[in-house]
């Protein structure tokens, strides 16, 4: 079973994380990992950390000469900052906790009740780890499933739908998504929309204030019956959801139409079947974005996240100290204003995972030739039912 576990704080030495279940001879390209790694650190709105980041990955185990071994795979991504916060963050060196401590717990962030749980009256000792610079882990591991799945031809993308009130309202072809995305500042395809939004950011910006959105990831090649409709923790749309929503400031997860189905009548929302000799089993449309019963169909799949705004805000909001219980007006010294890009990109490479995950339990095999037969094989036996690639 393809797994993941991530460690380490913001503003800590290095984020460590450990992914299991790779199968072996996969050959990685760790330029196409980087660049993942920088398209997740860009998009207009960022702050003033992604000027002291440059992430790049370090293998420290599970692979040799760039082909994986079939055991787990340790990954570091340094933090260039934590030269700054060594002081504050040094884990084997006392620490001055009493002149370093954050008592002002900030809404819309895990400070406060992190605090109650755990029993702190240091909110550092929360925001550490609950930070979205763990993204950048996430980042890397998906991006080392996508290059498990190009050997099935399985290709992702992603991009920003809205952000604020500014929507994109066009509908894109794949391709298309593919060719332009990188191009653009805030990963938005029509240039239009992209000046609105870069303007909408700046007037919010200069107001205090922070801006969410939507992104839209899609995968495409995918073969039909990864998930299963037999058991509710099989269904594949729910561990997409699971993952997708666990992402830090995600509040919304929708595949295909998402909530629209509400305000359609069944004969716009479902997606028709057709047969013909030369495309065999197809859809005309893509209502349900990919998914019926918990499991691909075949068809694009189309998710869309909602990210809600960064919490952080220049312009104060009320809050408490944590250990006097006073009042008191947050100020900050730094933050994203905007990261809705890069979330598009952590999106992406989240569905990376949960699809290269479920690709292997559906197919099977520990090392890329026992998976590749047993891809043919079941390709094979989906074409005597009529479906083709
Ligand atoms: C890529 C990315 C960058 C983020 N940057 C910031 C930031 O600079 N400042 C901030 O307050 N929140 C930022 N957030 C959001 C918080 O991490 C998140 O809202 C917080 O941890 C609370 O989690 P929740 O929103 O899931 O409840 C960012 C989120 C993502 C995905
Ligand atoms: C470090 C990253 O994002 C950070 C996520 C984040 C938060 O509260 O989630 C707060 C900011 O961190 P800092 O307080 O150090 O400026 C962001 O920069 C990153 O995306 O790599």
């Amino acid at each position: 079973m393809l797994r993941y576990l991530t460690s380490g704080e913001s503003h800590g030495k290095s984020l460590i994380s450990i992914l299991d279940g790779v199968p072996a001879n996969i050959e990685l390209n760790i330029e196409e990992i980087n660049y993942e790694l920088e398209k997740r650190q860009g998009g207009y709105g960022r702050g003033g950390r992604m000027k002291i980041e440059k992430d790049k990955i370090n293998i420290l185990g599970g692979v040799r000469g760039k082909i994986t071994l079939g055991g787990p795979i340790s990954i570091e991504i340094k933090n260039k900052d934590y030269e700054n916060w060594v002081q504050y963050m040094n884990p084997m060196e006392d620490i001055d906790f009493e002149t370093k401590k954050v008592d002002k717990v900030r809404p819309g962030h895990a400070d406060l009740v992190g605090c109650l749980k755990y029993d702190f009256d240091d909110a550092r000792n929360v925001l550490e780890r609950s930070s979205a610079r763990e993204t950048a882990s996430k980042v890397a591991i998906g991006a080392i499933c996508k290059q498990v799945l190009k050997n099935f031809n399985i290709d992702f993308t992603s991009h920003v739908v809205q952000i604020g009130n500014i929507k994109d309202n066009n509908k894109y072809e794949f391709d298309y998504i593919k060719e332009n995305v990188d191009k653009s500042q805030v990963r938005c395809i029509n240039q239009e929309i992209e000046k609105e939004i870069i303007n909408e950011i700046d007037k919010v910006k200069s107001e205090g204030d922070t801006l969410g959105g939507v992104v839209e990831i899609r995968v495409k090649n995918l073969i039909p019956g990864l998930g299963s409709y037999t058991q509710f923790d099989k269904k594949i749309d729910g561990e997409l959801a699971m993952h997708l929503m666990s992402v830090q400031a995600i509040k919304g997860v929708e595949i295909g139409i998402g909530f629209d189905v509400a305000n359609n009548p069944g004969s716009n929302a479902m997606d028709e079947i057709y047969y013909d000799d030369e495309s065999g089993i197809k859809r005309k449309t893509n209502h349900l974005g990919g998914i019926e019963g918990g499991m691909t169909t075949g068809e694009e799949l189309v998710i869309r996240c909602a990210m809600k705004p960064i919490p952080t805000l220049y312009k104060p909001l009320k809050s408490i100290n944590i250990n006097t219980l006073e009042s008191y007006s947050a100020s900050i010294e730094r933050s994203d204003n905007c990261a809705v890009p890069a979330c598009s990109v952590v999106c992406e490479n989240v569905v990376a995972f949960v699809i290269c995950k479920y690709f292997l339990d559906k197919i099977g095999g520990d090392n890329l030739n026992d998976l590749k037969s047993n891809y043919n094989s079941y390709i094979k036996r989906l074409g005597d039912r009529g479906w083709k690639r």
